[in-house]
C-alpha cells in the first residue's frame, strides 16, 4: 500500500518569494554542508549507481541547484527533493522548472494521525478486522486531513 501526504491544506507556493533576480550570487552555507557538483560525468555516474527504474519515485535530500535532480528525473518517474536553504529555490524553480511546495516546520505526521483517530473516536480501538462502514469512515477522515492511501 502506498501512503502519500497531501500538503495542499498547509503548504503555500513559494514562487512569489523567489524573484528571478535572486538566482545569481548564491553564497555557500557551510552549516548546510554546501558544495555543488559541477562535473556532469560525476553526477551521471552517481545517478547511474542508483539503478533507478522508470517506475521509481526518488527522495533526494539537498538538491542544491538541482543539477543532480534533473539527471535523476531522466530515469525516475518522480523526484521529491527536500531543500533546506531557500536561496536555492529560484534556481530550482526557474532553471529546473521544478514545482516548489513548502513543508511547514511544525508538520508532525504522528499528531496528524492522532487527530484523525480522535476525531472519529478510533484512538482507543484495537481490532484485527473492521467493518466496511468503519473502514470507509477511517479512509475518508484520513483523506479529509490530506493523507491518502492508494
Ligand atoms: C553538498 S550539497 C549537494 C547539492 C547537490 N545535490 C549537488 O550534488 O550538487 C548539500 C545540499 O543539502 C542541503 N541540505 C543540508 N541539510 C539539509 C537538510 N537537513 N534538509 C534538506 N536539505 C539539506 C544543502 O542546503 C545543500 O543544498
Amino acid at each position: 500500500m502506498k501512503l502519500t501526504v497531501d500538503f495542499a491544506i498547509v503548504y503555500q507556493t513559494l514562487v512569489s518569494e523567489c524573484p528571478k533576480s535572486t538566482i545569481s550570487g548564491i553564497q555557500f552555507n557551510k552549516d548546510f554542508g554546501q558544495h555543488i557538483l559541477k562535473n556532469p560525468l560525476i553526477i551521471q555516474s552517481i545517478v547511474d549507481k542508483g539503478a533507478i527504474r522508470p517506475t521509481d519515485t526518488v527522495l533526494e535530500i539537498g538538491p542544491g541547484t538541482g543539477n543532480m535532480t534533473v539527471k535523476i528525473l531522466e530515469q525516475a518517474k518522480k523526484v521529491i527533493a527536500c531543500e533546506i536553504d531557500p536561496s536555492y529555490f529560484p534556481s530550482l524553480y526557474y532553471f529546473r522548472n521544478l514545482c516548489l511546495q513548502e513543508v511547514p516546520t511544525d508538520f508532525d505526521i504522528k499528531t496528524l494521525i492522532d487527530t484523525v483517530l480522535n476525531e472519529i473516536n478510533f484512538a482507543d480501538k484495537r481490532a484485527r478486522t473492521m467493518d466496511l462502514d468503519d473502514f470507509v469512515l477511517l479512509l475518508a477522515t484520513f483523506n479529509k486531513h490530506g493523507i491518502h492511501f492508494a
